[in-house]
């Protein structure tokens, strides 16, 4: 069970990531910072709230890559990936993103869309399960 180091806190008792039979089973991931700020997220002085799914799907890969490399693992070693969105309206943005970071090579994708996810600045989580390469003796 790891809970990484200068990651954003996990929202209750979980992990960021699990290891067993050598997999890393990786949490649900957002784009939330450790001082709990949202990245692809910003409101001006009035209020205003502009959410950004470019911004968010990256810094959501990005977590996850610093979460696996807690665990001596990359984003080329993930298997498989669920991505929950709040609305399909952002799954060509989203999708646009994630073809920078993988190609038909990378792991098996379900993308889905969710009702609400745990902060209303949130257009993205992303949870994955990655093999743990051996390492050298
Ligand atoms: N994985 C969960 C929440 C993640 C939130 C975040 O990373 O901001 C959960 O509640 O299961």
């Amino acid at each position: 069970m790891t809970v990484v180091p200068g990651k954003a806190t996990p929202r209750g008792r979980f992990p960021h990531v699990r290891v067993s039979g050598g997999f890393a089973f990786v949490s649900g991931t957002s784009s939330r910072r450790p001082d709990n700020s949202i990245a692809g997220a910003s409101v001006d002085e009035l209020g205003t709230v502009s959410l950004d799914i470019r911004a968010q799907t990256r810094a959501v890969l990005e977590n996850i890559r610093d979460i696996l490399g807690a665990v001596g693992a990359g984003l080329e070693d993930l298997v498989s990936v669920t991505t929950y969105l709040v609305s399909m309206n952002d799954f060509g943005g989203y999708n646009e993103v994630y073809g920078e970071f993988f190609d038909e090579s990378g792991p098996a994708r379900t993308t889905v869309a969710v009702h609400q996810l745990p902060h209303p600045q949130l257009l993205i989580e992303i949870s994955g399960i990655a093999a743990i390469p051996r390492q050298e003796e």
